[in-house]
């Protein structure tokens, strides 16, 4: 059986535990005989008994959930062992012996470098050594990318009323706002809005000076509180804008949940009070209602598919509507700034979910600089990140309560998004597949400081930057790998308008049915006698 220098180990990876004479149970060419071995960092299995080996390489990240399978008094062939749930759309069966105890080792080296916050231990990234003649860090810099957009103009300046985090502590550091809008304006604006996240700019058109701005959803509430100051300053966004005289504010909500949000001293823009806006819903589910729709995806998926009910059974889960919907806010969004010069404020309930979705979405398709590797890295970090995506909170990064309402596969169903739109338009990115799937890899591995925390706040106080290694670095080293082929120069001047209709929408298989072999070993066929 294999023995432990066998084990490819990272920098700062060691050995916590080792299980030999283990049965790894996979659901398509069934068990393997060979070792497990934990590590600070991943669980990785190795078979003995084929050629070549099996191996399961699984970053202890990828774990949400891990179950003792069996008692002392299981006889059954494989009834005793381990199951293991995973992120990325795999569960894992091991069978272990009675007699070797092997099983609570596992057990138990799994649920601690599984769950590093629940148990108190650093996240692996801040062990992980590894150097990389790139640095990722140095991809994203707010004031260099204003500055790409054109920023400062005499309408819209740079802000840094919040560069202590404590103007609005889930919101970046450096801010685009009015000109016009002076800090005590400011102030007022964040007071009526939830989570004091008011509206910054996420982009500016080169041409029409039309901008898309993002902010939470206004604290109207059941008696219908209205704000001057809120009223003042989208005025001055629209007053930004030579060119139109009017505004679009797009809430991403279901009416039905932007009303409910009153309730709790929420809700959205009143037209008679926005004299100039035009208030439109986009219509797309909370945090919980994607949650479930790929849990739903998931079971269908995996371990097995059924052939027969395929398509019903894909429709019942709902995602392929979901990813519809998010897309086709998206290039709403995008028709208005392109098409009519208008500027649209989104937003939703928090506006750190479906809003970050749409003006990501919306500034992919307006802008081509962000189709490129360096560009898209750019408005992960800007738009997801420094704008305060509950990226630890919605991915339980390190957390063993896997029953956790706040979980939701939201960054996720952006990237399932972008990849619809490179299906449409496959000469218009510089990135391909694999690295739209490796970014989702390191969401969940937590081996990169890039996702890990809440915003921008909590990174600084991390000191991530410093003590962590970026994805992008791990990226930008080996580009070659990520390139997209196809890539046409020429395409990607334009602004694209994928069709966000049911028959253009496709099951990404090679993320969701990715474990699952391309063809199931055939069965042996039996001969008519
Ligand atoms: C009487 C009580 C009313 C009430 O609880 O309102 C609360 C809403 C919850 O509001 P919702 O918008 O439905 O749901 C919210 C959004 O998903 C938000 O993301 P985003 O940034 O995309 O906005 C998340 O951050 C919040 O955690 C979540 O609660 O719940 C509903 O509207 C569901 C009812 C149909």
């Amino acid at each position: 059986l294999s023995q432990p220098e066998e084990i490819p180990l990272l920098l700062g990876e060691r050995i916590e535990g080792i299980a030999k004479d283990v049965t790894y149970l996979c659901p398509f060419i069934g068990p393997s005989r060979g070792t497990l071995t934990i590590t600070n960092y991943k669980l990785y299995f190795k078979g003995g008994d084929r050629e070549p080996p099996f191996i399961l390489d699984v970053p202890l990240g990828a774990v949400y959930r891990v179950e003792k399978v069996g008692g002392s008094t299981s006889r059954g062939e494989n009834s005793y062992g381990l199951e293991v749930f995973c992120k990325d759309m795999r569960n894992l069966r091991f069978a272990h012996k009675q007699e070797n105890h092997s099983r609570r080792l596992v057990y138990e080296k799994v649920q601690t470098y599984a769950f590093p916050v629940s148990n108190k231990l650093p996240f692996f990234a801040f062990e992980y050594k590894e150097y990389y003649n790139e640095n990722g860090w140095a991809v994203f810099d707010p004031v260099a990318e204003y500055k790409r957009q054109g920023l400062p103009t005499e309408s819209w300046r740079i802000s840094r009323i919040n560069e202590n985090f404590t103007f609005c502590d889930t919101y970046p550091a450096v801010l685009a706002i009015p000109a016009a809008a002076d800090d005590e304006l400011l102030r007022q604006v964040a007071a009526f809005r939830s989570r004091n996240r008011l509206p910054i700019m996420s982009w500016l058109h080169p041409q029409s000076q039309a901008t898309i701005t993002r902010c939470s959803q206004p604290l109207v509430g059941v008696g219908g509180k209205r704000s001057k100051e809120d009223e003042k300053y989208v005025q001055m966004i629209l007053d930004a804008n030579a060119q139109s005289h009017k505004l679009v504010i797009m809430d991403a909500r279901p009416t039905v949940n932007a009303v409910a949000n009153k309730a709790k001293g929420g809700g959205y823009e009143n037209e008679d009070t926005y004299q100039n806006a035009e208030i439109c819903f986009l219509d797309i589910h909370n945090i919980h209602v994607m949650r479930e729709s790929l849990r739903k995806l998931k079971d269908i998926c995996f371990p097995s598919i059924d052939e027969h009910h395929w398509l019903a059974n894909l429709e019942a889960t709902h995602w392929l509507e979901h990813v519809k919907m998010v897309l086709a806010g998206a290039v709403r969004i995008a028709e208005r700034v392109e098409g009519q010069k208008t500027s649209v404020v989104v937003h939703c309930s928090d506006g750190w979910d479906r809003t970050a979705q749409l003006t990501a979405l919306a500034m992919l398709l307006l802008d081509p600089y962000y189709r490129t590797i360096r560009g898209f890295e750019v408005l992960i970090e800007k738009e997801w990140l420094a704008c305060g995506h509950k990226m630890a909170q919605r991915h339980g990064h390190g957390d063993k309560n896997y029953t956790d309402a706040d979980r939701s596969p939201i960054f996720q169903q952006f990237i399932d998004c972008v990849w619809q739109v490179t299906r449409q338009f496959p000469n218009a990115f510089e990135f391909n597949e694999h690295f739209l799937i490796t970014i989702l890899d390191h969401l969940y591995s937590c081996l990169f400081g890039t996702f890990l925390f809440n915003c921008e706040r909590e990174r600084v106080k991390e000191q991530v930057k410093t003590k962590t290694v970026s994805l992008w670095s791990y990226i930008n080293s080996s580009m070659e790998e990520f390139i997209n082929p196809m890539y046409a120069s020429y395409m990607h001047q334009h602004v694209l308008f994928p069709v966000a209709s049911m028959r253009r929408i496709e099951l990404w298989t090679s993320y969701y049915i990715r474990w699952n072999p391309r063809m199931k070993p055939q069965e042996p066929v039996h001969q008519r006698n």
